[in-house]
């Protein structure tokens, strides 16, 4: 008879079960608008890294009252988990994303925001924004973290694919495997447009606080393996390497945990 491993094989994390998607995105508002208030307190600044997808929408409230007039903006730094490489005025940037529903709406500072470079292919776009990340690092715009000696971001925001995805980390694709590069690029993604740069898994477990913002239906299968009673035997997703050395969160609607006993 197969045993489960002794030790799990993620670190605990906080896990917040929600009703609907709207109770979602007001906890989300909530964890957001205290991190920002703690971070800034704490080192004056508060480096936030955004993905594309859903969540942009889901951080709808944080620029509605009375998080958007609460919250410090001009000590926010904007950096992207995952980027299309695309021109970032195209239907597919994420940055158009965030900056269409949220950072046109707030007063982060231009020079806050770290979009990629245009006009690069995925492999030089990603090898600029990591070289970019440690030019941050060095002039201690960004934490390090002891452990990797990667930027540690104050709060990283993921979301997840219905395949387990998170950043543009897939099955069946190597690039969930690197070890030493903060930032590396794919030019066949299974989610479409296929050319990106993504953050790889030591930079994203690096982070102080990583957010997981789950909902719909189409993720219960992948949630159901991730935090389901079988989660110890550890399936090929890309969403269980997510294993910070900071804090863990997830968000989730009731939708995204239908298959949870
Ligand atoms: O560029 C992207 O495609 C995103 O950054 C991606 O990694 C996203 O976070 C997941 O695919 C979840 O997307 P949904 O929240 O829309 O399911």
């Amino acid at each position: 008879k197969q045993q489960a491993p002794s030790k799990p094989i993620m670190t605990s994390p906080k896990i917040n079960k929600l009703d609907t998607e709207e109770h979602v995105a007001d906890a989300l508002a909530a964890y957001v608008g205290d991190l920002s208030a703690k971070s800034i307190a704490n080192h004056g600044s508060f480096s936030v890294v955004l993905s594309g997808g859903s969540l942009i929408d889901t951080m709808r409230k944080l620029v509605q009252p009375p998080y958007v007039g609460k919250i410090d903006w001009k000590n926010w730094l904007i950096f992207w988990l995952d980027e299309r490489v695309v021109p970032l005025d195209h239907p597919d940037s994420n940055y158009k994303l965030a900056n269409d529903g949220f950072l046109s709406k707030v007063p982060i500072p231009k020079a806050n925001i770290y979009p990629i470079k245009e006009n690069l292919s995925p492999e030089k776009a990603a090898e600029e924004y990591e070289e970019r990340l440690k030019q941050l690092v060095a002039n201690k715009k960004l934490k390090t973290s002891a452990i990797t000696g990667m930027a540690k971001f104050d709060l990283m925001l993921l979301g997840m694919g219905p395949d387990g995805h998170v950043a543009s980390l897939f099955c069946w694709h190597f690039q969930r495997f690197e070890k030493k590069k903060w930032v590396t690029f794919i030019t066949d993604s299974p989610k479409p447009p296929p050319p990106r740069i993504t953050f790889t898994f030591p930079l994203i477990n690096s982070a102080s606080e990583i957010a997981m913002v789950v909902t719909g239906e189409d993720a219960a299968d992948a949630v159901k393996v991730t935090l389901g009673e079988h989660a110890d035997y550890g399936y090929p997703l890309p969403v269980q390497k997510v294993k910070p050395e900071g804090g863990y969160t997830w968000f989730l609607d009731k939708e995204a945990t239908s298959l949870l006993k």
